[in-house]
């Protein structure tokens, strides 16, 4: 993720979440693994009626909180579909598993397999574990803690791969409260119940048991409903056009989509992206004002899903600190503003009037 930010204009970023793959099951205190990490432990993993092993809070962990930072113990390239790169692939997994101490090799055997015999059981563990190391290369990894968190359809937290630690993070992208489980999702935004399930069950052999699909059929068809308008929204705002030729009408879709975003329970990097997307529209246009409250609320959520000093938090900072360096400042201008106009002293509701420019004439 960053991962989950792209250009309105289409020249920059990326779509998509790191957030595809499978995953397993086995009781092992954080501390007995290899992960290494100083973090106080905020999580066990136990196991928990129809999910196998899960990731359950040891204390109410606040939004934004890193729950665990790991390096893989297995990585695995992006391409392995066709049977000579199956072959390879179990080589790689073999070469790789020889290498590594003998008890860290013995608790890579506890991870859940979704694959039978005849897919050699190491390959098995691998597909059914493995979790995106970089949007870009479709390259992952096998994690001895972090392939134990199940899927939620409206998750928890959220797995990024840091690139500049090398190691894979998990954000608590809500508050979560002790002894709740801590889930991510392996899905890509905005999929409707009926997709998730059948994606889930093709892609990763599981029937879905997480709350948001345990709702009843009036409030799926509810949540249905607005994430077909989310979908919507999101294709209309990616169009880069719209952004100069309508800004204003951009910017409360933008709006609209935090709303629905809010109402499915869905945060993390969707809300990141909204953020940027609405820093770009307004700097596009020259509101410069504008934009560093949106610029703020952009490097707020990319610190709440990864946390300071990623590429993303440096660049979302410097845009906070001097927005006119955007590449689309001023391409639109149809708002000609300077930097120092955002209004003090208002209320909440008044302030967001303002920031989502819904008083006419400002
Ligand atoms: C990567 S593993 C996650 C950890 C695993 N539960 C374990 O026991 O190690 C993925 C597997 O966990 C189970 N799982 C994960 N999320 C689930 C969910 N929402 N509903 C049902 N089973 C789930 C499925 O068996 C899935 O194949």
């Amino acid at each position: 993720m960053g991962e989950m930010q792209r250009s309105i204009t289409g020249s920059d970023q990326t779509r998509g979440t790191q957030s595809s793959h499978n995953t397993p099951p086995v009781s092992l205190s954080p501390s007995q693994l290899d992960a290494p990490t100083n973090l106080p432990q905020l999580y066990h993993i136990r196991s928990l009626q129809g999910k196998g092993q899960a990731m359950i809070a040891a204390c109410n962990i606040p939004k934004g909180t890193r729950i665990l930072c790991e390096s893989p113990t297995i990585t695995l390239p992006g391409n392995s579909h066709d049977s000579a790169s199956a072959l390879l692939l179990a080589q790689l997994i073999t070469t790789q598993l020889s290498n590594l101490p003998a008890i860290t090799n013995k608790h890579f055997h506890t991870l859940h397999n979704n694959y039978p015999p005849p897919t050699p059981a190491a390959v098995g563990i691998c597909k059914t574990n493995a979790l995106p190391l970089s949007h870009e290369s479709l390259s992952a990894g096998v994690f001895l803690t972090a392939s134990r968190i199940n899927h939620s359809c409206a998750p928890n937290a959220q797995n990024i791969w840091n690139a500049s630690l090398g190691k894979i993070t998990i954000h608590a992208v809500r508050d979560i409260d002790a002894d709740s489980e801590i889930t991510i999702s392996y899905l890509e935004p905005f999929l409707p119940r009926p997709e998730r399930r059948a994606k889930l069950a093709s892609a990763f052999g599981f029937d879905c048991v997480c709350k948001r699909c345990a709702v009843p059929p009036a409030q799926i068809k509810q949540s249905d409903a607005r994430v077909e308008r989310l979908v919507k929204l999101d294709g209309e705002i990616s169009d880069g056009h719209r952004a100069v030729r309508d800004p204003l009408g951009c910017l409360w879709k933008i709006k609209e989509m935090l709303g629905l975003l809010e109402k499915e329970r869905l945060g993390g990097s969707m809300v990141l992206r909204a953020y940027y997307d609405a820093f770009q529209v307004v700097i596009a246009n020259g509101k410069e004002a504008r934009a560093k409250v949106f610029a703020e609320r952009w490097y707020a959520s990319v610190i709440v899903v990864e946390g300071e000093g990623t590429k993303d938090a440096v660049r979302a900072k410097r845009m906070v600190e001097r927005p006119a360096v955007h590449v689309l400042f001023g391409m639109g201008m149809r708002w000609k503003q300077g930097a120092g106009k955002i209004p003090r002293g208002l209320g909440e509701e008044e302030f967001g009037k303002w920031l989502w420019r819904e008083k006419v004439g400002v």
